[in-house]
């Protein structure tokens, strides 16, 4: 049976942040995601997962910044992380200090880190030594932790010159980095439009046992997985098949009202 974990940041969006958790308790959910916490107290947002039921189960380091106001702004501004980004080491790791930090108050488990946009006139190639740098020293402070840091493949259409795009990509970084606390953020909806072949994507991966999280959303729209040209009933039957007990994270944009658009969820939850 998949475990839904509502993501806060682009559903419940007719509510204020805060507003969102007490929302998504009320639809049933017992886990959610968000992107970023850093403009919130961590205490604040811990009393409201408590007060509603909820474990938080993943968040991202914020996309850049050395101070916390600043790291709360940077995705406004454009930041979509440094994990890959030449000159950029110390912000890297402040963030991932952060972000440990908030994890600690949340009990979260798990910390997505944005490797960044491949700057004017350099080959992504050239990036991957530094990204497999930072992501063993993130590993080891997460570890350290108890926690885990996951990379995610994004498509280019979302997020145009972002570094990491495909999945092979991922688990050739993940072979280089040799760390368990490290691993992969496979969001459907991305590979569907970057890749396609998403059974067999799932096939080859799931069973590695470093897909550490999932997400969905309909392609091409990013709205219900319902909608669009992905076959979600059939995925969940194979990702429950190949034994996937992890979340599945809800990170798309409600067509038209985030508790009206939940009859996919409660149809896969009766299957
Ligand atoms: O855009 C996405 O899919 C993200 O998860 C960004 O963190």
């Amino acid at each position: 049976m998949p475990r839904f974990a509502a993501n806060l940041s682009l559903m419940y969006n007719e509510l204020p942040f805060l507003d969102r958790f007490a929302a998504a308790a009320r639809d049933g959910f017992t886990a959610v995601e968000y992107l970023f916490p850093y403009a919130f107290d961590a205490h604040e947002l811990a009393a409201r997962l408590r007060g509603n039921g909820l474990q938080q189960v993943l968040f991202n380091a914020p996309p850049g910044g050395s101070t916390l106001a600043d790291m709360a702004g940077a995705w406004d501004k454009g930041a979509r992380g440094t994990a890959a980004l030449p000159g950029r080491q110390s912000e890297f790791m402040a963030g991932v200090q952060a972000a440990l930090r908030y994890a600690e108050v949340l009990d979260c488990p798990r910390i997505h880190l944005l490797s960044g946009i491949v700057p004017p006139g350099v080959e992504r190639e050239s990036l991957k030594d530094l990204c497999v740098e930072n992501l063993r020293w993130a590993g080891a402070e997460a570890a350290r932790a108890g926690r885990e840091v996951l990379i995610e493949p994004i498509n280019l259409r979302d997020m145009p010159r972002y570094f990491l795009n495909r999945q092979d990509h991922a688990h050739e970084l993940l072979d280089a980095v040799q760390m368990p606390s490290v691993k992969v953020q496979m969001d459907l909806y991305h590979c569907q439009i970057v890749e396609g072949d998403v059974a067999t994507k799932l096939r080859q991966y799931l069973p590695t046992g470093r897909v550490a999280h999932l997400q969905i959303a309909g392609v091409p729209e990013r709205h219900e997985p319902d909608r669009g040209e992905l076959n979600y009933p059939y995925l969940f039957d194979l990702i429950d098949a190949l034994g996937y007990s992890g979340w599945i994270g809800c990170e798309y944009r409600p067509a038209a009202g985030t508790s009206q658009g939940l009859g996919w969820r409660d149809r896969a939850l009766a299957a």
